[in-house]
């Protein structure tokens, strides 16, 4: 469960998000919300990734601000458009990223070969294209064991080949009861493809579930 209290995030004096109180219970949601409504903001700030007013605390205990490395031992993020260190390999990112989430031996394998990037896994990031580096954004987001995975349009740069996996990957998850995904997204949700998924609206500078 995830608790949003007396939550405020501000631009140089700008408000984008005002969440007085609000509690996520895990599951699967779809965060929709027009251009430039704050889902990137709100995303980044339960990852741990942005300086906010106000608490966000993890199964009534964690607190993101106070139990920092404990919060984000559990909670994973993939950026909408990440970057990383050119000089690295997907498979050095890998073991830095299993070795900060604490992650089961081989964990990956499952991830890299059901995804097809076992060929160029090896290979500096720099000579990857945006849709594979989309792919190993993912694939990090899944390491470890975490409670809550955050996926900031996950669906773009994604061929239609990849897409069903990831959802296959989404569903794997269920099984952990108590994991919360929370995936922005500006495409339409494909009906039948992913276990049942709610959504939570992101208007005038707050959330809400649509129903
Ligand atoms: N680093 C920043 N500095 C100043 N303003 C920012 C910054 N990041 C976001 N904003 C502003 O905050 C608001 C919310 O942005 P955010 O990226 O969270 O929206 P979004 O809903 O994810 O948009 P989109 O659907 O276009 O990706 C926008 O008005 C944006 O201009």
């Amino acid at each position: 469960m995830l608790q949003l209290k007396n939550f405020r995030k501000a631009y140089m004096g700008h408000v984008v998000l005002q969440i007085d109180n609000f509690t996520i219970i895990p599951g699967m949601y779809w965060v929709r919300g027009s251009n430039g409504s704050g889902k990137s903001t709100l995303l980044k700030a339960l990852a741990g990734m942005t300086a906010f007013e106000g608490d966000i605390i993890l199964n009534e205990r964690v607190n993101s601000k106070k139990q920092a490395v404990a919060y984000r031992s559990v909670v994973n993020f993939a950026e909408a458009e990440p970057i990383f260190p050119d000089f690295l390999t997907g498979t050095e990112l890998i073991a830095l990223f299993k070795a900060a989430k604490n992650a089961p031996a081989h964990q990956e394998d499952f991830y890299l070969e059901s995804m097809k990037m076992t060929a160029y896994v090896n290979e500096p990031v720099s000579t990857y294209s945006s849709g594979m580096l989309k792919k190993l954004s993912l694939v990090l987001a899944f390491l470890g064991r975490p409670t809550c995975i955050l996926l900031d349009e996950p669906l773009t740069t994604l061929d239609a080949e990849s897409l069903p996996v990831l959802y296959s990957w989404i569903t794997g998850l269920r099984q952990q009861q108590e994991t919360i995904v929370l995936m922005s997204s500006h495409q339409t949700f494909e009906e039948g493809l992913l276990p049942t998924v709610q959504d939570i609206f992101v208007d005038h500078t707050t959330i809400r579930y649509t129903t």
